[in-house]
């Protein structure tokens, strides 16, 4: 006879678990479950893509109805076990359903933390927990527009992200200083912050909730300090308890959680705890990749397989926002008898730090670039020693390269944990592989899962697949733009041209974007693309720019603003030195900085004065902020320099005058040196010229950042007739074909430098491009003497730079 197993909840911990025993030890128990909510078996991480509008509630369930039939499971949704009879081994649920156990398994999983605040019972005070909250917020989203989340960690932040993307304004209340305060450092917290605030959320720091205000239905927020904010919706993302209420009253030992042993068994014989309802060595754990963990030994157990029982887990998070890039590993913070090394890069936003003790990685934060997440987590995991080789994680050997993603998965162990969170390993993903013919990412979520919920072991898994089957036998997944959309940069453009397409509204109309205002990664492009396509029809739309094109101003950490006007090719004059001395002196600039671009910064100038300022300078902008060329760094050249073989200073500024203003993909960046000592460093630009005997070489792809590229020999040309053409047909060549946001470092390596001599070796071709690419830049303007001309013709400023493009980073 079948032993009877009951399983207590129907959620992620205990179905997983239920899953695993029916692979090790088929038809070993006549299984029932119990679920109080009335959905089958779900992921629950998913809810926040629900709320984001990236999957439907269809698309989360694990498993469907027909799952429990045919593996032969009795479910009872929509019913809470209320009694547990330990003695004489039966469950009695809600609705009086009774059921004999031979093992249980308690799987009730966790309560939201709802602040005992006054007037909590409002209505339209919520948890995000479960379906019935995310169903909530969406029809909430449909009425109201203002929107508070109490608790700025992974559940606060996901939440306002699907707020805003369903037009709510959100504004997010942290007791602490900083977000994230249990995944990041203070760093980190700030550049997620700033990207968050770009994406139009709000924050109120340090804030300690009084009360709830409001009649029947919530109107606001009240703070310990007096203050108080307006709202249609509180979601309360304040932190997780166990839900431990049903143990406790039958007699199991609970302390925060219920107690367990390596085996996940309780005090009382026969009853079984996993998931975020159990602790194990006093942790309770919040994520899904432990409680998997801790489903694999119960079903062990309960299939009778030796094993060395659970030992506890290192955790790793990843924050579900798009656009955002986060991931968190271990004891990140650097606490005493650690050492760590960190990468920073505000320019391109990211930052990277591994904290080492006793030459083990033993944390690791990361924002702006994850891919090395897995990996760092794999050694965290495994202790692997790194002694001598600290650097070289995040820096690469000296002159060399950082170990690529391929070579690390090829070098895992087949047992190694590739996808946390639904626990799938290495070993799994290349049997697949191989015997189940998996070609992509896809694929392999499809018949292993992996990667299927939080996404951050996607590259892992992406270059797993590349070790099988070699680069050319990858199929990479059809990616949209972003998340509204599943037709590619290609697909875009294409459709723009074939359609006559001049607005953004028009192509997110016609393509039928997912999300009919846009995202902060599409409106952007679209509008990028739009001008570049229609340089005379369209009309830019100012709205979907960045805060700091938007501006025509970098903003800076205090709010305050940098005016860096244009010095072509770094050559500047008594004059105008002058000019920019008096307005620093007029409105007491903090700091007067020569930029690392040859040219004279004013930063700490109030956004009220800028229009202002701009006047005084009677300057034209550096364009400093924008994704455009920023500027041509030139040597002294054969003018002054004794080695200088051509006038490098000449040559910068025409190219200079030839540039700028007109947009590009990304931002761009040009030097000119006058002979091939280089000193005006041209092969780490965009586009580099060095001058030689009786010509001029020009580089393109480099780039200086946090990558390194040194960049690669495009041609020789003999007169400067030719450096000109060749660099703006190069440049039109680059506008008219890379991704939106990609530097040319990047799109060279991904199409290949023979594909871009190829396209510009004709003469017709090139002078096409260059055709093209002088149209497009004769109708630009400087955008400090428009703002001023209209401000003459009494605009205001706040008027003309437009503030509500909330969610644009
Ligand atoms: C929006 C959101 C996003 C998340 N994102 C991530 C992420 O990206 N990565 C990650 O690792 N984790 C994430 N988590 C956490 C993760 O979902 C949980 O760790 C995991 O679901 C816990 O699984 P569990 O089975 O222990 O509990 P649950 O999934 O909560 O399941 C418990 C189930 O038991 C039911 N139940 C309780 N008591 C009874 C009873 N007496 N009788 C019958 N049924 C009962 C409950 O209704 C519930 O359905 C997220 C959580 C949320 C809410
Ligand atoms: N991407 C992911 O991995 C992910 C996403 C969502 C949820 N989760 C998990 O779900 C669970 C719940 O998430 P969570 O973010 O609610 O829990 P949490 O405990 O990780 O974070 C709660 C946050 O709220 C803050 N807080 C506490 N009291 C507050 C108050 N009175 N006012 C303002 N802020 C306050 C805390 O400082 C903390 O940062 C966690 O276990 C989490 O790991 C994970
Ligand atoms: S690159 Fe050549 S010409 Fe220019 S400053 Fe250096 S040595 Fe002189
Ligand atoms: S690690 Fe989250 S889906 Fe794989």
């Amino acid at each position: 006879m079948k032993k009877k197993l009951v399983l207590i909840g129907n959620g992620m911990a205990g179905v997983n678990a239920i899953e695993q025993l029916l692979k090790l030890a088929p038809g070993k128990y006549e299984i029932t479950v119990f679920g109080s909510e009335p959905h089958p078996n779900y992921n629950r991480i998913l809810l926040s893509s629900v709320l984001a509008g990236d999957a439907n509630i269809k698309d989360i369930v694990i498993n469907d109805w027909s799952w429990y039939r045919e593996n032969g499971i009795t479910l009872h949704t929509g019913q809470t076990v209320t009694t547990i009879d330990t003695t004489k081994q039966v469950v009695i649920s809600d609705k009086g359903t009774t059921v004999a156990y031979d093992e249980l398994i308690i799987a009730t999983g966790s309560l939201p933390f709802m602040l005992p605040l006054p007037g909590a019972d409002k209505e339209g005070v919520i948890a995000f927990r479960d379906i019935k909250d995310c169903e909530t917020m969406l029809e909430t989203a449909k009425h109201y527009k203002r929107a508070v989340v109490i608790g700025g960690g992974l559940l606060g932040l996901e939440a306002a992200r699907g707020l805003r993307n369903l037009n709510m304004e959100v504004s997010v209340v942290h007791i602490f200083k900083h977000l994230m305060e249990r995944q990041l450092d203070e760093t980190a917290a700030r550049m997620l912050q700033e990207e968050l605030e770009s994406q139009g959320m709000q924050f109120l720091l340090e804030k300690h909730t009084d009360s709830i205000l409001g009649g029947k239905r919530v109107t606001g927020v009240r703070f310990k300090d007096g203050s108080e904010v307006k709202a249609d919706l509180v979601v309360m993302a304040v932190g997780i308890r166990p839900n431990i209420a049903l143990a406790k009253e039958s007699g199991v030992e609970i302390n925060r959680g219920i107690v367990v042993g390596d085996y996940m068994e309780t005090n009382v014989p026969h009853v079984y705890a996993v998931g975020e309802c159990a602790e194990h060595r006093g942790v309770a754990y919040g994520l899904v990749a432990p409680l998997y963990e801790q489903g694999s030994e119960l079903a062990k157990r309960l299939a009778g397989v030796p094993s060395a029982g659970y030992q506890g887990s290192v955790v790793s998070t990843k924050l579900k926002v798009s656009g955002v890039n986060v991931f968190s590993a271990g004891q990140f913070a650097g606490e005493p008898g650690t050492k760590s090394v960190r990468v920073q890069d505000d320019f391109d936003g990211i930052y990277k730090k591994i904290v080492i003790r006793d030459g083990k990685v033993v944390g690791a934060v990361l924002f702006g670039d994850t891919t090395e997440g897995s990996k760092l987590f794999a050694m965290i995991r495994n202790g692997e020693d790194v002694r001598g080789r600290e650097k070289e994680i995040l820096l690469g050997s000296q002159g060399g390269a950082k170990a690529s993603g391929v070579e690390y998965a090829a070098s895992m162990a087949n047992e190694e944990i590739v996808c946390g969170c639904n626990g799938v390993s290495k070993g799994t993903i290349m049997n697949a592989i191989a015997e189940k013919g998996c070609t992509s990412v896809n694929d392999v979520k499809y018949c292993t899962k992996a990667s299927g919920s939080c996404g951050g072991c996607k590259p892992l898994v992406a270059d797993l697949l590349t070790v099988a089957l070699g680069a050319d036998g990858v199929t990479s997944v059809k990616e949209g733009i972003c998340s509204c959309t599943l037709y590619s940069r290609d697909e875009v453009v294409d459709a723009i041209k074939r359609m006559k397409l001049t607005t953004s509204k028009e192509v997110m109309n016609v393509l039928e974007w997912k999300n009919p205002e846009g995202c902060s990664k599409c409106r952007p492009a679209l509008n990028y693309y739009l001008g570049m396509i229609w340089p005379e029809e369209h009309e830019d739309e100012v709205e979907s720019r960045a805060v700091n094109e938007r501006n025509h101003g970098n903003i800076q950490k205090d709010s305050t603003y940098s005016v860096i006007p244009r010095i072509h090719g770094g050559v500047t004059t008594a004059e105008d030195l002058k000019k920019i001395a008096d307005v620093a002196v007029k409105y007491n600039v903090q700091t007067v900085k020569i930029t690392g671009a040859q040219r004279i910064g004013l930063y700490g100038i109030k956004k009220e004065d800028l229009p202002s300022v701009w006047q005084d300078l009677d300057m034209t902008s550096g364009f400093a902020y924008g994704k455009s060329l920023r500027a041509v760094k030139t040597c002294v050249g054969s003018t002054w320099c004794r080695f200088g073989t051509q006038d490098a200073m000449s040559m910068g500024i025409e190219l200079e005058k030839r540039l700028e203003r007109l947009s590009t993909p990304a931002k761009t960046k040009v030097a000119v040196s006058g002979c091939p000592r280089n000193c005006a460093e041209a092969t780490i630009k965009d586009l580099g010229v060095v001058a030689i005997d009786g010509g001029w070489e020009l580089y393109v792809g480099g780039n200086g950042g946090t990558d390194v590229r040194p960049a690669e020999l495009l041609v020789k040309v003999k007169s400067e007739e030719e450096v000109i053409e060749w660099t703006l047909a190069y440049f039109q060549y680059y506008r008219e074909n890379a991704n939106y946001n990609e530097r040319t470092s990047k799109w060279i390596e991904r199409v290949g430098l023979e594909s871009v001599k190829q396209a510009l070796e004709s003469e017709e071709e090139r002078l096409a491009l260059k055709e093209r690419f002088e149209k497009s830049a004769g109708l630009t303007k400087d955008p400090w003497k428009e703002i001023i001309e209209k401000q003459h013709l009494s605009q205001t400023y706040e008027s003309l730079v437009p503030q509500d493009a909330a969610n644009i980073v």
